[in-house]
């Protein structure tokens, strides 16, 4: 965008703010006003008192010593009281100049959080397979934050450049108007430099924030693998690689920091030109007599009023090109286009839960930043090749087949965390694509393989999905204890020293494979939907527990569509029909009894585990 549409978008956000940027500058020109004025009237009291007791005339250059005021006690007080009165004034304006100012600015970048975190909750899971975590933490957190700096402080020093700039101008002016038009000369050269190097700037910072991005996902990799990175003792290389990134992030800033550097001491140099001008043209006019030697001194003295708002100009230039380019960043993470979402006139769904997919042939399409950063192209072939079943409300299928096969991706399929082709996978009769986000995820819930422990207790992790037990404490944790129990959880989170308040987590503990496995079971069926699909989540587990966990999952899908996906004979063979899925591909389907007939994958993968499992006994 254009530094003019730039510029909209930030009159745009603090127009959001009704009257309070207004205000707020109305301040700070008072605040400005009455610190110019106040010492001025301060030169008068004294002069008028010294005039008083002297009987020497006021020779002051002040407005009101040029009125021709005669020097009196009442006219001294006056002084006083003024002086006090503007003192009084900027103290009081600096108030509201500063938090007319400051919390909205808060205001806008709260605001601009919460864009991102919505638009963050209804980006698809293709999104987040390609895009780094760093990315994302350091746009919702650096870069807010410059956009902060920009609408706050840069806001601030900018209109109080151009407040100082005008107010000493116009003094200029009042003295002489032909030598202020000298002074003005430079003022092309400052603007072209300015232009020059606030693009820089743009360009450098964005750079900077780049690189601050690639850093922060280097930083949450090492961090994330520490384990692999202590067990095998690499912890000498990892400590070069991050400092070769830390110190590439150094030179960037120096960079950056290289054009303030430049920036401020050519503007004081321009400034250094004028004064050299008002020397030489002044001295002339002084030497001619078309200017007295008074209006000369003034004339210098105000001029170095301008110094202050140079290096003001400086900054709040840097500000707003490092707000701008912080703001492009943002922009970017939040216009990319949302992939799933509630079509136009999206149905909501409240049927029994009869699921039908219809010839479902599925491809990924990005390739995937994986844990450790590492990208994974997207397989070139379709994961599901023409895939068909149906499962009456209230029936369970098994999903059987070796690792890789392309279960999961049904799983995430059906819950449209990737979107299924038109016209493929239906619910009670209806294409999930024409369904709403929201009826379909709650109607039709997955427990994943692998699942996410959030930074709260082992309670709340399970009530998660339920807003009225998370209100309710007292339900809840009946409700808690229930399903932890047919999770067959609750024996040992009774063994852990704060039970179900037990903080789990980045600060907390840390379950096994299994526990977490289980847990995902109780946070399922705690959602209490109509479809319950389970994908391999008893693949962490012993298999007593599996057995028993198993049986209680009768009770659990009694009066539910269940889909039951395993690569474990045991976990599938009470389901009402099995499909086999090999290569994308269903090559069997039927009942346990009818698959064991049949001499295939099925049959020999069963021989294989009770096999195994006799060896076992
Ligand atoms: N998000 C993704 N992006 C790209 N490719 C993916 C993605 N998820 C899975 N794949 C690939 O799709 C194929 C099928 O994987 P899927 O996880 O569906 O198999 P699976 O049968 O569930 O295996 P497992 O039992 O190991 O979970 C694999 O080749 C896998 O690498």
């Amino acid at each position: 965008m254009s530094l003019l549409g730039d510029f909209r978008r930030v009159v745009e956000l603090v127009k959001t703010q009704g009257w309070r940027y207004p205000v707020g500058i109305a301040s700070l020109g008072v605040v400005n006003i009455s610190d110019v004025l106040a010492p001025v009237f301060m030169a008068l009291a004294v002069e008028l008192t010294q005039a008083e007791f002297t009987g020497d005339p006021v020779n002051t250059p002040t407005p009101l010593a040029l009125l021709g005021i005669t020097p009196d006690t009442f006219t001294i007080i006056t002084a006083v009281a003024v002086f006090l009165v503007l003192q009084v004034l900027a103290n009081i304006a600096r108030y509201p100049m500063l938090m007319q100012v400051a919390v909205p600015s808060h205001e806008i970048t709260q605001l601009i959080r919460r864009r991102i975190a919505n638009h963050l909750l209804a980006q698809s899971q293709s999104w987040y397979d390609k895009s780094r975590s760093g990315d994302i933490m350091s746009i919702a957190t650096s870069d807010v934050q410059a956009v902060r700096m920009m609408l706050g402080p840069g806001v601030l020093i900018a209109a109080d450049t151009l407040l100082l700039v005008s107010l000493v101008l116009l003094m200029l002016s009042i003295l002489s108007w032909e030598l202020t038009l000298i002074t003005l000369i430079p003022v092309p050269f400052i603007l072209l430099i300015t232009n020059k190097l606030s693009h820089l700037e743009f360009d450098r910072f964005k750079d900077v924030q780049e690189d601050l991005a690639d850093m922060t996902e280097r930083a949450r990799e090492s961090y994330a693998g520490i384990r692999i990175i202590q067990g095998y003792a690499r912890e000498v290389y990892d400590r070069r690689r991050f400092a070769g990134f830390s110190e590439r992030h150094f030179g960037k800033n120096l960079r950056l920091a290289r054009v303030r550097s430049f920036f401020e001491p050519t503007l004081d140099l321009m400034l250094g030109v004028s004064t050299a001008l008002v020397v030489i043209f002044g001295g002339i006019g002084v030497a001619k007599g078309t200017m007295t030697l008074g209006t000369f001194v003034a004339f210098l003295f105000l001029i170095r009023y301008l110094s202050g708002p140079m290096i003001g100009l400086g900054w709040s230039v840097s500000l707003f090109q490092r707000g701008r380019a912080s703001m492009h960043r943002i922009d970017e993470l939040c216009e990319t286009e949302l992939e799933i979402t509630n079509a136009p006139n999206a149905k909501t769904a409240a049927g029994p839960g009869g699921l039908k997919v219809q010839n479902l042939t599925f491809r990924y399409t990005a390739d995937r930043v994986l844990e450790d950063g590492t990208v994974q192209k997207a397989p070139k072939h379709p994961v599901l090749r023409d895939i068909s079943f149906e499962i009456p409300a209230g029936k369970t299928l098994g999903v059987f087949g070796p690792v890789g096969s392309g279960k999961s991706s049904l799983a995430c399929v059906l819950t449209r965390l990737y979107d299924p082709p038109a016209g493929t996978v239906f619910l009670d009769g209806e294409d999930i694509r024409e369904l709403t986000l929201e009826s379909l995820r709650e109607m039709v819930v997955l427990a994943p393989q692998e699942t996410f422990l959030f930074s709260s207790t082992v309670a709340r992790n399970i009530v998660m999905t339920r807003d009225d037990l998370i209100e309710r404490p007292d339900q809840g944790q009946e409700e808690v204890v229930r399903v932890a129990r047919l999770a067959h959880l609750h024996d040992e989170v009774e063994h852990f020293e704060d039970g179900y308040q037990t903080m789990l987590g980045e600060r907390g503990v840390n379950l096994s494979g299994g526990q977490r496995q289980r847990l995902a079971i109780a946070r399922a069926i705690t959602a209490d939907p109509k479809v319950l699909i389970l994908d391999d989540c008893l693949s962490a587990v012993d298999t007593k527990t599996e057995s028993a966990i198993l049986q209680n999952l009768r009770t659990v899908l009694d009066g539910r569509t269940g889909l039951v996906i395993s690569h474990r004979v045991r976990a599938v063979q009470d389901a009402d029909e099995i499909i086999v899925i090999e290569d994308g591909q269903i090559t069997q389907r039927g009942t346990h009894d009818e698959l064991l007939a049949q001499n295939g994958y099925y049959a020999r993968i069963a021989a294989e585990q009770s096999q195994a499992k006799g060896e076992a006994a």
